[in-house]
Order: structure tokens, then sequence, then C-alpha cells
């Protein structure tokens, strides 16, 4: 039996994903940490926690280096709510051009009996633009980058974007009216709306400040659907004071952009609709599942994505350091103890390697004593045994 801690909301469609060898929340030493947003940077880790999966994109609130040099494998669950940060922020496009978050208080504070003549008269305060023919600056073109530059192109817009980490995979996703660029500066100049999909990491940080604000178009609107951070709110409000920035949209408020009728601030909401929320839940609980049972690596952002299928009745998995040897070392064991190999994948992402092994001659006898001999490797951050299921 596996036990999975859960520390945030977890639609009731993954919780009942989870198999009758999975327990929730019933131990304070579990196997796998299934979260959303829970900010982990100063947690302590139990030693029994293998997997901890993000039911979400961002991976900002996990200290990922310190979970791998305890040996526990970190995921993410991509694209599962891109859909609805793409609703969002085209929704909130719309809004903004055509004044509607104004019209809407106007509307509120005039209800007099003879309110529709002064409404014929104030209502060319509200006039808009359409989004048609405007130009829309998409940096990053992920999962979500790439679901908002394909539908502001159906809406008739002309699409810039700038990516220079974009997979192969990836770029499959966007339309080839999608012009794309090398550098933020190219992308934003010429730019109606500028939007920004990329994670938070020490590359992204501050990565819309003063310069990249006073290379944009005057009159721009701005969107962070990203997190706290990558846009520079300081700077933001100062751009309103000139009207270089003409609004600005966030799902992240903090004090310095509060009360501002150019800045429009939702509380966290881009990825809360039911099938999103369901979407990275059943996702979260398959990888939490497909790790404890198989090994399995797929969305591992600490790890190198290994899917190697299991047939034999034991599989011994090693989480260790990219160095020399390590798999003569990890064998060598084996051999000492007359395990015979029938199967054996290695791979690396940059610092860290993993391992799998499977094998039919290991048994219960041995099990313990070689697991406790692989960790003491000191080049080893974890290794395990799983028993094949059914
Ligand atoms: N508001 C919300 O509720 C919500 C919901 C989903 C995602 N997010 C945030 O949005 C981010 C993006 O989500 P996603 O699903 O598209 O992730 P993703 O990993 O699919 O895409 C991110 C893209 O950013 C690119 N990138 C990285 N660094 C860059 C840089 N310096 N300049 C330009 N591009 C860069 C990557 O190459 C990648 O293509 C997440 O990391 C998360 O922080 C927020
Ligand atoms: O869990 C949430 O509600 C937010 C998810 C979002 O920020 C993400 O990074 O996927």
């Amino acid at each position: 039996m596996y036990d999975v801690k859960t520390f945030n909301a977890i639609a009731q469609s993954g919780l009942d994903t989870f198999t009758n060898d999975f327990e929730i929340n019933q131990t304070d030493d579990p196997d796998a940490y299934l979260i959303r947003s829970v900010n982990l940077l100063e947690a302590e880790f139990p030693q029994n926690l293998k997997t901890i999966v993000r039911a979400g994109a961002g991976v900002n609130n996990v200290p990922v280096d310190k979970a791998t040099q305890q040996g526990i494998a970190v995921f993410n669950t991509p694209g599962s709510n891109a859909n609805a940060v793409k609703e969002l922020v085209i929704s909130l496009m719309v809004a903004t051009a055509r004044n509607l978050f104004a019209a809407n208080n106007y509307s509120n504070e005039h209800t007099e009996a003879d309110v529709s003549q002064r409404t014929e008269k104030d209502k060319t305060k509200f006039n808009g633009t359409e989004l048609a023919g405007k130009r829309l600056a998409v940096i990053g073109l992920g999962n979500v980058g790439s679901m908002v530059a394909n539908a502001a192109l159906a809406l008739g817009m002309k699409v810039i974007g700038y990516d220079p980490y974009l997979s192969a995979n990836a770029a499959w996703r966007i339309n080839n009216r999608v012009k794309r660029v090398d550098s933020i500066k190219k992308a934003v100049r010429t730019a109606d709306f500028v939007t920004v999909h990329v994670p938070k990491n020490d590359g992204t940080i501050g990565l819309i400040g003063t310069k990249e604000i006073a290379d944009m178009k005057a009159g721009v609107t701005l969107f962070n659907y990203s997190r706290i951070g990558i846009v520079d709110n300081r700077a933001v409000v100062k751009a309103i004071r000139t009207e270089k920035i003409n609004h600005y949209c966030t799902d992240f408020g903090e004090p310095v952009i509060a009360d501002s009728d150019k800045i429009t601030i939702t509380p966290h909401i881009g990825g809360s609709t039911l099938e999103a929320e369901s979407n990275g839940a059943v996702q979260g609980a398959n990888t939490v599942m497909n790790y404890l049972e198989n090994g399995d690596t797929t969305n591992c952002v600490n790890l190198p994505n290994m899917q190697v299928g299991f047939e034999t009745a034991y599989r011994i998995t090693v989480i260790h350091q990219n160095v020399p040897n390590m798999v003569g070392q990890i064998s060598t064991q084996l051999a000492n103890r007359n395990i015979n190999i029938e199967n054996m994948a290695n791979a690396a992402k940059d610092k860290v390697a993993y391992t799998i092994i499977d094998s039919d001659s290991l048994n219960q006898n041995n099990e313990d004593e070689l697991i406790s001999t692989l960790n003491d490797i000191a080049e080893v951050y974890r290794a395990r045994v799983i028993k094949h299921q059914g």
C-alpha cells in the first residue's frame, strides 16, 4: 500500500483515479505528495517520500534541487490547464479592448429611471477597439503560449512569438502563421498586446522590466498569467503613469499594483476551471501511480524521462549522479549477489542520471541488504525495489 499526501484541493476525479493500492492522507511519512500551489520551498521532506507531483504547470513552489539530492522525483502535469489560461487571457484581451470593467462600473453606478438618455451620451467614453487586425506578442510558446497564439490568429490578430528554448514537439503545435522572432525587443516593438507564458526561474525573474517596457509601443496592454516577479510590477506602475502601458492584467496581486483602474488583478485563477482541475488531478494521480509502481519518469522535471516496459518480477531503480562508472558499480553489486539482469536502461539529464534494472532473480531475502548497499554508494541519491503488480 502506498500513501499519498495532498496539501491543496485536488479534484475528486483525480482522487478517484487511484487504485486500491493507494490511500490518501493516512500517514505522516507518505510515499508521494500530490500538490497544487502549496509553498514547499522551506519544507523538510519525510524519509519515505519518493515523488512530488504538481497538478499543474509551475514547479517554482518546489525546491527541485533539494528534492533531487534526496532522491525525490518531481513531476508536473504539462498542458492540463493550458486551455483554461488561454480562455482567461483571451477574455481579458476582449474585456480591456472594449473597456468592459469600466462600462460595467458605470452601469452599476447609474441606475436612475431616465438612464437611457444619459447612457446614449456617456457611452462614447467606453468606445473600444477590436482585436482583429491588432498585433499580439506572445513571450513563451509552450502549452499556454501556443494556445493563446493560435486562438489570437483565429480572432484575426497578427501574432509574433518569442521562445528561444522551444522544444521540437511544442513547435508542431504552433500555427505557421505565428511569426517567430529571436528577441523580446523584436516581438514587442509593434505589439498592441503583450502576453507572457514562461516558467518562473532564475532566467525569467524580471524578464519584462523597464527596458523591455521601453521597447513596447505606447498604449500597449500587458498580461502576466505566468508568475509574480516575471513582470516587474514597479516598472509597470511607472509605465502606466506615463501612458506607455494602457492596461495591465495579472493573476498575481501585490500592494504596489493595487487600486488602479488601469490594472486588473485576478486571484491566481488562470487554471481554476472544473475541467483544468480535473485534468491536472487525473494526470497527477496517474503520474504518481506510474512512478511508484513502474518507475516511469514521463514528465519528470529533475530526472531523464524514461518509459521501460516492466515484464520481470522485480525492478530496481537508482537515481544517481551523472558520473562515470555508476552502472559498473551498481551491476557489480548485483553480480556479487548472483542476481541476473534481464534488462537494463540508463539515461541522464544534466547532472542527474536514472538507471532501471529488471530482474527475476532478486528475492525478499536479498532485497533490503542490496538496496542498503546501493544507497551507501556516495553518488547514489536513492535506490529502490519495485515488485511487479499482479
Ligand atoms: N495563472 C495560472 O493559474 C497558471 C496556469 C498554468 C500555468 N501558469 C504559469 O505559466 C507558465 C507557463 O505554462 P505552460 O503550461 O505554457 O508551460 P510550458 O513549459 O509548456 O511552456 C513554457 C515555455 O516557456 C519557454 N521559455 C522558458 N524560458 C523562456 C524565456 N526566457 N523566454 C521565452 N520563453 C521561455 C519554454 O521554452 C516553454 O516553451 C507555468 O510555468 C506557470 O508558471 C500559470
Ligand atoms: O493549482 C492552481 O490552481 C494553479 C496552477 C497554475 O499556477 C500552474 O502553474 O499550473
